[in-house]
C-alpha cells in the first residue's frame, strides 16, 4: 500500500488532484490515476498532474535541451487516466502548486518555463492569477461533422491544435448552448485518432466591445466528460471564432465557461503566432490517500 499527500486544486472550476513527486519515484497506473479522480469512489477531479523534475522523464528531457530553466515537468492525466498533451487551467494550478509547496519562485510580473507533453510553456505570474503562453497553434485542416444529443441537426466543426486537439463547434443562440447534453460524448464524423476535446460557442451580443471578443462556451472534454472549464478549449474556441469572423476580428477574447472567465490573446512573434491563456489557479485543500 502506498500513502501519497495530494493538493486539490481548480481552476474555473476545472480541477485536479495534484502531486508531488520531484524524483519520479512514484509510478502510477493509469487505473491508479483514475481512481484519485473518481468523485465517488477517491478524491475527485477531471484530472490528476503529478510533479517531476524534467530529468526524470524522456519528454522532460527532450525539453530541456531546448530550455534548460525548465526544471519542472506537469505529468497530466484526464480522468480516465489517459495521458494528455496540455492542460490550459492546470498549468496555472501547477504553477500556484510549485509555488507554494516551495518547488519554485515566481513573483508577480516573473515568469516559469514549465516542461509538458506539449514542449515548454512560459507562465506568467499577474496580480492576480497567471497567464500561459500556449505557443504556436494550428489549423489541424479538419472539419468534422458533429452530433451531440440536444442539437437537432449535425453541424460542422474546425479542428484546431493548442498543443493538443479540439474540434469547436458554432451554436446559433445560447437556448441551444444550454439545451446541449454533454452527459454523452458527441460523435465526430470522422473521428480524429486520437479523439478531441469539443468546444460549443456562442458569441455574445455585441460580439465586440471596446476592442475585446466575447463569447460563451461549454466543453466535453478528451477523457474526462463535461467539465466547467477547458483553458487549451477556450483559446481553441477564441481563435475558431476569430478566424470565422475574418479580417478585423480581434485579438483578445474573454471567453465565459460554466466556472467562471478565462482570457485569450493572439500575439504575433517572429515565428508565427503565439496564444496565451490567463485566469485564476486556486487550491482548495490538502489530505492523504491511501491506494
Ligand atoms: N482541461 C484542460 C485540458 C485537459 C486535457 C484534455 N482533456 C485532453 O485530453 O486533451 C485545459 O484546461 O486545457
Amino acid at each position: 500500500m502506498t500513502t501519497l499527500r495530494f493538493t486539490k486544486g481548480h481552476g474555473t472550476g476545472n480541477d485536479f488532484v495534484l502531486l508531488s513527486d520531484p524524483d519520479g519515484a512514484l509510478s502510477l497506473t493509469p487505473a491508479q490515476r483514475a481512481a484519485l479522480a473518481d468523485r465517488r469512489f477517491g478524491i475527485g477531479g477531471d484530472g490528476v498532474i503529478r510533479a517531476v523534475r524534467s530529468q526524470h522523464l524522456p519528454a522532460g528531457r527532450a525539453v530541456l535541451e531546448h530550455e534548460p530553466d525548465a526544471e519542472w515537468f506537469m505529468d497530466y492525466t484526464n480522468a480516465d487516466g489517459s495521458l494528455a498533451e496540455m492542460c490550459g487551467n492546470g498549468i496555472r494550478v501547477f504553477a500556484r502548486y510549485l509555488i507554494e509547496e516551495g518547488l519554485a519562485e515566481l513573483p508577480p510580473g516573473g515568469t516559469l518555463p514549465i516542461a509538458t507533453r506539449a514542449g515548454i510553456v512560459d507562465v506568467h505570474r499577474l496580480t492576480a492569477g497567471f497567464a500561459a503562453d500556449l505557443g504556436r497553434w494550428r489549423l489541424d485542416g479538419t472539419e468534422p461533422l458533429v452530433r451531440a444529443r440536444g442539437l437537432p441537426v449535425a453541424r460542422p466543426g474546425l479542428g484546431i491544435d493548442v498543443g493538443n486537439p479540439h474540434v469547436v463547434v458554432a451554436l446559433a443562440s445560447e437556448e441551444e448552448l444550454e439545451a446541449l447534453d454533454l452527459g454523452r460524448a458527441p460523435l465526430l464524423d470522422p473521428e480524429p485518432e486520437a479523439g478531441a476535446n469539443v468546444e460549443f460557442v456562442v458569441p455574445a451580443d455585441p460580439l465586440v466591445v471596446d476592442g475585446v471578443g466575447r463569447i460563451r462556451m461549454r466543453v466535453h472534454e478528451r477523457g474526462s466528460g463535461e467539465t466547467l472549464s477547458c483553458g487549451t478549449g477556450a483559446a481553441a474556441a477564441a481563435l475558431a471564432v476569430r478566424h470565422w469572423a475574418g479580417a478585423g476580428a480581434p485579438s483578445a477574447w474573454q471567453v465565459t465557461v460554466p466556472g467562471g472567465v478565462l482570457g485569450v490573446r493572439m500575439i504575433p512573434t517572429e515565428g508565427g503566432e503565439h496564444v496565451t491563456l490567463s485566469g485564476p489557479a486556486e487550491l482548495v485543500y490538502s489530505g492523504e490517500i491511501t491506494l
